[in-house]
C-alpha cells in the first residue's frame, strides 16, 4: 500500500458516488466507498446504479463510515443528505456533491453540512458531470468551492486527472445555487421540447433562467458570475439538452403529455428537480428575487397549473429589460 495516497471517502454509492469513487481512485487516492447496501456489489465489482462501471481493488466498499480521511465527499441525493451526514464523522472536509436544496428547510447543502458538523471546512463539487461519462475516463470539467479559495485548490488538486479536470472556486453559494437550478430548468427544457414548442423556446428558456440564476445567487450572498461558469451555463447546456439527463427526460414524459407520477415511474434515479423546485421558490421568495421560470416550474410540478398555462404565464409578462431590471 503506497502510504502517500491520499485517503478519500465517498458517502452513497449511487451512480455519482460510484462515479466519484472511480474518479478518487484513478487520481491515486484509497478510497472508502459507504453503500446501504454493499452485499449488491457483483463478482465483476460492479453496483446495481452504474452496472458498466467496475470499481478498481482500490476501492473498500463499506457500511461502516469511514475512520480516517484527507477529505471526504458526500453523494447521497439532496433530501437525504441531512439525515445520512450526522452519520458521518467529522474527521475532514466534506464535500457536497449532490444538486439541490432541502424540501424542509429551504436550506443549500453546503448549510445543511455546517450546521451538523461546525468544525470541518465544507465545500461543494459541481458540474455538467453525467456520472456514467467520469466513470469510463471521458474528458470533463468541474468546479470545487469552498470558502477559502486555498482549500478549494488543495481539494480540486486530490481529485484532478487528465480526464477529469477541476477549477477551483471561493463561491460556493453560486456553485450551489447553479446546481440546483440547473434541474429545476432542465424539466422546463425537457416539457418544452415534449410539447413540439421547439428548439428557439428552448434557447430563449435557458438563457433567461440563466438571469434569474444569477439574481437568486446575488441575493444569497454568492457571484453572478459563477453561474458563467462550469456550475451555472455549463451544467444548463448538459442538462436541458442532454438525452442521459433524467431532469430532462421527466421534463420530456411531462410535455408529452404524462402525468408526473407516470414520468416518475419510470425510474433511473432520483430527479432532484421535482422535490427542488418549491424549495428553490421559497428560498427566492424570502428573499425577494423574481423567478419566473422556476416559479412556474414549481406551479405545474404541484398541478397548480398545466402546460398550457405555463406557456402562457411565461410569454405574456410584459416587455422587460434584458439586462438590468429583474423581470
Ligand atoms: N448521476 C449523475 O450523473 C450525477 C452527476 C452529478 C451530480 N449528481 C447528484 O448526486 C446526487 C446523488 O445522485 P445519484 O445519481 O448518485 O443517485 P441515484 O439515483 O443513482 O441513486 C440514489 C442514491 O440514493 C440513495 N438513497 C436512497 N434513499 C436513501 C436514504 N433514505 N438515505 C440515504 N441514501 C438513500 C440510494 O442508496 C442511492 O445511492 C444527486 O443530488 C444528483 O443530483 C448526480
Ligand atoms: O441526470 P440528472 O438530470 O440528474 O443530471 C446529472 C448531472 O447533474 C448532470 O451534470
Amino acid at each position: 500500500m503506497d502510504m502517500n495516497s491520499a485517503h478519500i471517502a465517498v458517502i452513497g454509492a449511487g451512480a455519482w458516488g460510484i462515479a466519484l469513487a472511480i474518479q478518487a481512485a484513478r487520481a491515486g487516492a484509497h478510497v472508502h466507498l459507504w453503500a446501504r447496501q454493499p452485499e449488491t456489489l457483483s463478482p465483476r465489482r460492479t453496483l446495481p446504479r452504474l452496472p458498466d462501471a467496475v470499481l478498481p481493488e482500490r476501492i473498500t466498499l463499506s457500511a461502516d463510515m469511514p475512520t480516517h480521511a484527507d477529505a471526504i465527499l458526500l453523494a447521497v441525493p439532496t433530501q437525504h443528505l441531512r439525515a445520512v451526514c450526522t452519520r458521518v464523522p467529522p474527521i475532514a472536509p466534506m464535500i457536497a456533491c449532490c444538486k439541490g436544496v432541502e424540501l424542509s428547510t429551504d436550506m443549500l447543502p453546503c448549510a445543511i453540512m455546517a450546521q451538523i458538523h461546525p468544525t470541518v471546512a465544507h465545500g461543494v463539487l459541481s458540474g455538467p458531470n453525467f456520472a456514467h461519462e467520469i466513470a469510463h475516463g471521458l474528458p470533463a470539467a468541474a468546479v470545487l468551492a469552498c470558502a477559502s479559495a486555498t482549500q478549494a485548490r488543495t481539494l480540486a488538486d486530490l481529485l484532478t486527472t487528465p480526464s477529469f479536470r477541476l477549477y477551483a472556486s471561493n463561491d460556493p453559494t453560486g456553485v450551489q445555487v447553479g446546481g440546483a437550478a440547473k434541474n429545476v430548468i432542465a424539466i422546463a427544457a425537457g416539457a418544452t421540447i415534449g410539447a413540439g414548442l421547439g428548439e428557439n423556446a428552448r434557447a430563449a428558456l435557458i438563457t433567461r433562467s440563466l438571469a434569474e440564476l444569477g439574481r437568486l445567487s446575488h441575493a444569497l450572498g454568492g457571484q453572478a458570475e459563477t453561474l458563467s461558469g462550469l456550475a451555472g451555463i455549463g451544467d444548463l447546456l448538459l442538462t436541458c439538452t442532454g438525452a442521459a439527463s433524467r431532469n430532462y427526460t421527466l421534463g420530456l414524459a411531462l410535455g408529452r403529455g404524462e402525468t408526473l407520477e407516470q414520468a416518475l415511474a419510470q425510474g433511473g434515479g432520483v430527479v432532484e428537480g421535482v422535490t427542488t423546485a418549491p424549495a428553490l421558490l421559497a428560498l427566492a421568495r424570502g428573499r425577494g428575487v423574481s423567478v419566473p421560470v422556476i416559479e412556474t416550474v414549481a406551479l405545474v410540478l404541484s398541478g397548480a397549473i398545466d402546460l398550457h398555462a405555463a406557456r402562457t404565464r411565461l410569454m405574456n409578462r410584459p416587455v422587460g429589460q434584458e439586462f438590468g431590471i429583474p423581470t
